[in-house]
């Protein structure tokens, strides 16, 4: 590595190869998901581990937060709270992948108490939020970098999924619509910070690593669900057996 300093848009340019590289998107997981070639069960373990990804999201942004000194930059972390818990009962992000574990037939109290999760769902997501908290913050915002890539991961998967599955609707999906809009609001302010904050060429090399780290994250998640409901189909103990494989 040269300690020449990046320009911003050398910056990002290297983010962008690292999410066309290791993006989850590329994974065979995901492939099988969206081109319609799992079967309701093997969904149904896709959402289940998914929530708890999703529980921990407010998590590692109140953890976030909870180092910020800038009050503007509190003001725009919060928005990513509320997006997800809502600002009633009954709203939010949450809400709406729980509308999806229910339309496809899980118990909401088995979702909600992350029942038969998978080990490594809660030993990848749990890295992040601890990452998050533990890092600088600068690293910490370049971890949601991941979300420069989700809208076109979510297009994909909405289309894909509509088409291919009698059991999931439009309305059961609706947790995607929001994020089409949420996802590229809070990237574009996520990639401006880290261009704007990262100052040495250290840091530039910080920002890229905590994005690999959260591809790997991300990856993790996916390489466990293929090995348990895919090949072999080796589910660990205590993990989800869906009862229904049609
Ligand atoms: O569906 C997806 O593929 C996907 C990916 C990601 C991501 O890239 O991290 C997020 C989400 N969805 C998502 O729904 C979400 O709320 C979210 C928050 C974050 C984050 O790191 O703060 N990533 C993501």
């Amino acid at each position: 590595m040269s300690d020449a300093l990046l320009t911003p848009e050398a910056l990002e340019a290297a983010l962008r190869q690292i999410g066309a590289e290791r993006y989850h998107n590329l994974h065979p997981f995901h492939r099988l998901l969206h081109e319609g070639r799992l079967n309701r069960g093997q969904v149904q373990a896709w959402a289940l581990n998914r929530y708890y990804y999703q529980s921990r999201i407010p998590l590692k942004d109140a953890a976030l937060m909870s180092r910020v000194e800038d009050p503007a930059l509190r003001r725009e972390w919060r928005r990513r709270i509320e997006d997800h818990d809502g600002t009633n009962e009954g709203d939010g992000g949450i809400n709406r992948w729980l509308a999806l574990t229910d339309g496809l037939g899980l118990r909401r109290a088995d979702v909600e108490a992350g029942r038969g999760i998978l080990p490594a769902t809660r030993f990848a997501v749990d890295a992040y939020v601890r990452f998050v908290r533990d890092r600088s913050l600068l690293e910490a915002v370049a971890s949601s970098l991941t979300e420069l890539f989700s809208p076109n991961i979510i297009s994909e998967r909405v289309s894909g999924m509509l088409r291919h599955y009698d059991f999931i609707s439009e309305d059961t999906l609706r947790y995607f619509g929001h994020r089409l809009s949420q996802a590229p609001r809070d990237s574009d302010f996520a990639l401006d910070y880290v261009k704007r904050e990262a100052r040495t060429r250290q840091e530039q090399e910080q920002v890229l690593e905590a994005l690999r780290f959260k591809c790997d994250v991300l990856w993790a998640q996916l390489d466990a669900l293929y090995l348990a409901y895919v090949e072999p189909g080796m589910v660990p103990p205590g993990g989800f057996r869906p009862d229904n494989t049609a």
